[in-house]
Formats: C-alpha cells, structure tokens, sequence
C-alpha cells in the first residue's frame, strides 16, 4: 500500500470489462471481465482545510495505483481520456506526479497528428498540456502510485479513445510499439521529458499537494488559456522518434 496519511475512501476500481474497446487484443477480457486493473482514490485531501480550499476552487486531488502486469499483448494501461474545452474554449490540462515506480504518458491530439510519450519516474511531475488526450502505461515490475489535480469543473471523455480501439499507439510487453490500424497514416511517437514549470510550480522531487493552498500555482488548471506559454515549455523533446510497427 502506498504512503498516504489522510483520511483513504474506497478506490474506484477500473476492471478489464471497463477497457472494452481500447485495447490492442479486443477480445481479451471476455473470460475473466472482473479482473481489476487499476485503482483510483479519488477527491483526497489531507485535513479538512485542504479539503475545503481544493473544492472552493473546483479542484481534485487523487492517487492511483497501477499494478505491474499485461493486458494480453500489451502493458497494463488506463483506458484513455480527453478533457472538453472551458468556458474561454481551451481544454482543461492536468498535472500528474509519479509516486512510486515507472510511467509512460502516452498522450495524443485527437487526429493523432502528435503522439508524444513521456517517461517518468518517481519524484516526476508532468503536465498534460491542453488539447492533448492521455493514457498511463505501467511498463515496470512494480506498482505505479500517481498522484493527480485536476479541474473537477468537468467529466472526463471517453468516446473518441472507445470509438478508434484506444490510442493510436499500442505499447507492448515487450516495449515496442504498434500501431492502431483504425488511425489513418503512419504513427510516430514523439519522445519527451517533463520539463520543470515556474509558472505551475512543478519541479521534480517536488510533490504535487505541496500546490494545495498556493492559488497562483494551482491556477492554471481552470484557466488554461492565461497560460500557453507556459504549456508550450512544459515538454522537451528528446530528439527521438519511433514509427509505430503495423499490427502483424
Ligand atoms: O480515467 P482513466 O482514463 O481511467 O484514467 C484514470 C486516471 O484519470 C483520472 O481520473 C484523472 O484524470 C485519475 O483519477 C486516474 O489516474
């Protein structure tokens, strides 16, 4: 269990049956549908301070935990989500932190036009900048703890991911990646690191809750649009690509 000393409600837990329609094998998951992959303590807070802080500002704390595994022929993923636009027509983002063990952002516009993955490692904290749909890969031997805030100014959508059988990407158990033939085009993955963010606070080492109780800080994840430059600085690219295989 994770280290968490705050008041802990029951985990909504994401089963196999709840990834119907976005995984890189369809049929897995037909005999063993209850099989629970993650799970997600939502609306946390430490005290009740910072509980009533984070919900006069529309803001979520949660921490979610990944065991290590496969989902067929691929890793253990979440099922994949974009965020609608907020009242000034931007997409709400999210920051994440990695708690413990190792995660694989997979983020994607759309139209899969940029598909980008970062690496993350405990102690990380990664921004999903606007626009951008994500899924959370757990390609290690160990729990995945990630922590989130986000805007709870809005419900998470999930139809575009169902609809095109998940991300344009599929990453593999055996670390290569394969592309979802319902996308158009070849697939490249774009690799990237998380860069710190003056403006968002974010650093690595640096927790995330630390955030709750500094509004300038925390600003950003309702108000998106008073800062795109800041999210254009948030990701340094790598300068390594990978064309996703064709599905064999
Ligand atoms: O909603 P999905 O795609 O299952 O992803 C789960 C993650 O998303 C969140 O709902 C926040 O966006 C977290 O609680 C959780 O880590």
């Amino acid at each position: 269990m994770f280290h968490w000393n705050g008041p802990l409600p029951e985990p909504h837990i994401r089963t196999l049956a709840d990834m119907k329609g976005v995984l890189a094998a369809p049929d897995i998951g037909a005999d063993d549908p209850d099989r629970p992959l993650y799970f997600m303590y939502r609306d946390l807070a430490l005290n009740e301070e910072d509980r009533l802080w984070l919900s006069a500002r529309s803001l979520r704390y949660d921490m979610t935990v990944i065991p290590p595994g496969v989902i067929g022929p691929e890793f253990v993923k979440t099922k994949g989500h974009y965020h609608p636009e907020n009242p000034a027509g931007v997409r709400y983002p999210e920051v994440y932190e990695v708690i413990e063990g190792e995660a694989h952002f997979l983020l994607q516009r759309p139209d899969a036009s940029d598909v980008v993955l970062v690496k993350a490692g405990a102690g990380d904290v990664v921004v999903i900048p606007p626009g951008f749909g994500h899924v959370t890969i757990n390609p290690g031997n160990v729990d995945l703890v990630m922590a989130n805030l986000v805007s709870t100014a809005f419900s998470s959508d999930y139809a575009p991911y169902a609809a095109m059988g998940g991300a344009a990407c599929y990453e593999m158990a055996d670390g290569t990646f394969v592309k979802n033939p319902r996308y158009p085009g070849t697939a490249t993955v774009r690799m990237a690191a998380p860069l710190p963010v003056p403006a968002f606070c974010t650093a690595p080492g640096t927790p995330i809750y630390g955030l709750v109780g500094r509004e300038r800080c925390l600003s950003f994840l309702n108000r998106p649009e008073e800062y795109i430059e800041a999210f254009n600085a948030c990701l340094r690219d790598v300068g390594e690509n990978c064309v996703c295989a064709p599905r064999p």
